[in-house]
């Protein structure tokens, strides 16, 4: 009789994971036959793929991120919002780790690291077909599931699956998009600034404008992660691109005086934020300009200013020492729908619908959409999460009697972005990249990582006087040093260094940015005040809390124009690493 084989509790629960992931498998390709709401492709283009583990319905869909907490009645399905995605097979994760481990890492020039967005070939998304009030609802949502099958089809055949980047392959968030862009005034489309072009799709821009009628205002979001200079020059870039587009810059999270200078920084533990944080929000002023520059007089706007200035005055009450009220489990009067294909917007809506101006947040997930509805609201209304896909449907909120807020869940548009980005830009929950190390890879070519983590090399002690590195070795250096080894067997665990690495790229804290291609060479250009909220002088309030500090951070930043100069490097840690020789 053959000896049995030790099974541990950690096996046993990963064999009863996957056995109820085929059966789940199994009833959504059942599913399927009749109502493919899942957004699968229903035929694996390529007979190779990897089909071993069963997982899912169509073995080249990657399904991840479920949904976190049970919703709905009996035949409601939990992961009916996770996020979708094309699934890449065993050998090519395989030729990839080789890769990391065998490729000798170079730092790219930073004349090589512009971007404009012709250098992203942003492809069309998937759009709601035309239907009207004479079709019935379920005519309305075979309608859309054959539109968005021979969108796939077409995508797939235009372009091989490794030249496209992720994307959503979910039509339900897909509805949820169509539904905030039929019932909103005005979309708000959020970008991270580090990565602004690859947030921006520009077939949405001309969607909305074109197509909808309807206004955009493009926010630079997280604008604390990225040096003033670099925020004031992607305004200017898109302001050259679109003349008309609004564009807001804000934060949620100011950077305070005193907080992060130190390069140490990337060390330390995550703070957890002060509920009142929410009212330190910057740049809600700004968007309400560029709204009445919209609007103009057809909604009544001064009940946003109040608050503002409210919120404002009660924050500098706070900093002056006064109570930090905790308003988490405050009611909260927040509007769920969790299934967007019940709700038949009007195709064509009236805007400003009985004074209300409804702004509905729009956007890649993770760029801060949800946290932007809670700093323009002063408090936490909406969940956050540093894991994309967290927002599963959409949500709207009342800011005042006249504003409504529309937090739309995040979607990857597709494009043929390199996925490493994608990766860093945090668009792909970084618990779920089955091959990281490349993309560390990525990163330590564009950021000298193995000097900011003083990092010893593995081979130091074989001898070799000056070792060079690959994206393997950064990951077992940073393994060692963070001591994080494998259960069985004790050896560095380099897949959970990997992941670490990342996920300090993805909070900012190792902080890659992307520039504009005239970047650096703009030195004569006035900075305005107005151009950009100074997030490291200025750390409370929206509204003119401390005017001179913000007058004197204009009159910096005019001296310093575009140009990435040391002192910038001096006010803002990262930058150095950012904009440094590299
Ligand atoms: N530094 C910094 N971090 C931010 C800012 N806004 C959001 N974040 C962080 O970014 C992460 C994502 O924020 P969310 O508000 O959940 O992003 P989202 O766009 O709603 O994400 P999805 O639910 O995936 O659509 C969280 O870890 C936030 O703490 C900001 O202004 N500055």
């Amino acid at each position: 009789m053959p000896r049995k084989r030790p099974f541990s509790a950690k096996q046993k629960k990963k064999q009863l994971q996957v056995n109820r992931e085929r059966k789940r498998g199994l009833t959504d390709e059942l599913n399927l036959g009749q109502n493919s709401r899942s957004g699968g492709i229903e035929k694996p283009l390529d007979e190779n793929m990897d089909t071993s583990d069963g997982e899912s319905l169509s073995h080249m869909v990657r399904k991840v991120n479920q949904q976190p907490r049970p919703y709905g009645g009996r035949n409601y399905d939990p992961n009916r919002y996770r996020l979708h995605f094309f699934r890449e097979t065993r050998e090519e994760l395989e030729h990839r780790k080789k890769i990391a481990q065998e490729r000798i890492l170079q730092l790219v020039q930073s004349l090589k690291w512009k971007w404009t967005l012709i250098t992203y070939t942003m492809l069309d998304f998937p759009k709601r077909p035309v239907w009207d009030y004479h079709m019935s609802k379920e005519q309305v949502l075979e309608r859309e599931e054959k539109s968005f099958q021979e969108y796939l089809n077409r995508i797939y055949c235009q372009y091989e699956p490794t030249q496209l980047s992720y994307f959503e392959h979910n039509l339900e968030t897909w509805r949820q998009l169509w539904r905030v862009m039929e019932m909103s005034d005005i979309l708000l489309l959020i970008t991270d600034v580090r990565y602004p072009v690859l947030h921006f799709p520009p077939a949405l821009y001309s969607f909305i404008r074109t197509d909808m009628k309807k206004s955009l205002i493009l926010v630079l979001n997280k604008i604390d992660l990225a040096p003033p200079a670099l925020v004031v020059a992607w305004k200017h870039y898109f302001h050259s691109i679109f003349p008309e587009l609004q564009i807001v810059c804000f934060t949620s999270f100011p950077r305070s005086k005193s907080g992060d200078q130190n390069p140490e920084g990337v060390f330390r533990k995550r703070q957890k934020r002060r509920p009142s944080h929410w009212a330190a929000a910057v740049g809600s002023t700004q968007l309400l300009k560029a709204c009445e520059t919209i609007v103009a007089g057809r909604v009544n706007l001064t009940c946003w200013q109040e608050k503002i200035d409210k919120d404002a005055a009660a924050s500098s009450h706070q900093d002056a020492g006064g109570s930090d009220e905790d308003n988490e489990d405050e009611t909260i009067s927040m509007e769920h729908f969790d299934d967007a294909s019940e709700e038949l917007g009007m195709p064509c809506q009236e805007l400003y619908k009985e004074g209300v101006l409804t702004l509905g947040c729009v956007g890649f997930p993770n760029v801060g959409k949800s946290s932007l509805v809670n700093g323009l609201v002063g408090r936490k209304v909406v969940s956050t999460s540093r894991t994309p896909g967290h927002t599963k449907y959409f949500q709207t909120y009342f800011l005042t009697p006249s504003v409504r807020l529309c937090d739309c869940p995040g979607l990857i548009f597709p494009s043929l972005v390199n996925r490493h980005l994608q990766i860093l830009a945090g668009i792909y929950p970084v618990s779920q990249i089955q091959e990281p190390y490349t993309t560390v890879g990525y990163l330590a070519e564009r950021i000298p990582i193995q000097k900011i983590l003083k990092l010893k090399h593995p081979k130091e002690n074989e001898g070799s006087a000056d070792p060079h590195w690959c994206a393997w070795d950064i990951c077992e250096a940073w393994a060692e040093k963070r001591g994080y080894k494998t259960a069985k067997a004790a050896r560095n665990d380099v897949y959970r260094a990997a992941n670490s690495l990342l996920r300090l790229a993805t909070d900012g804290r190792l902080c890659l940015c992307m520039q504009p291609p005239e970047y650096g060479k703009c030195k004569g250009r006035k900075t305005e005040a107005s151009d950009v909220t100074a997030p490291s002088l200025w750390s409370r309030g929206s509204t003119g809390a401390n005017p001179s500090q913000h007058r004197a951070q204009g009159r910096k930043q005019s001296r310093a124009g575009c140009q990435p100069t040391a002192g910038h490097t001096q006010t803002h840690p990262h930058t150095k690493h950012t904009l440094g020789p590299i």
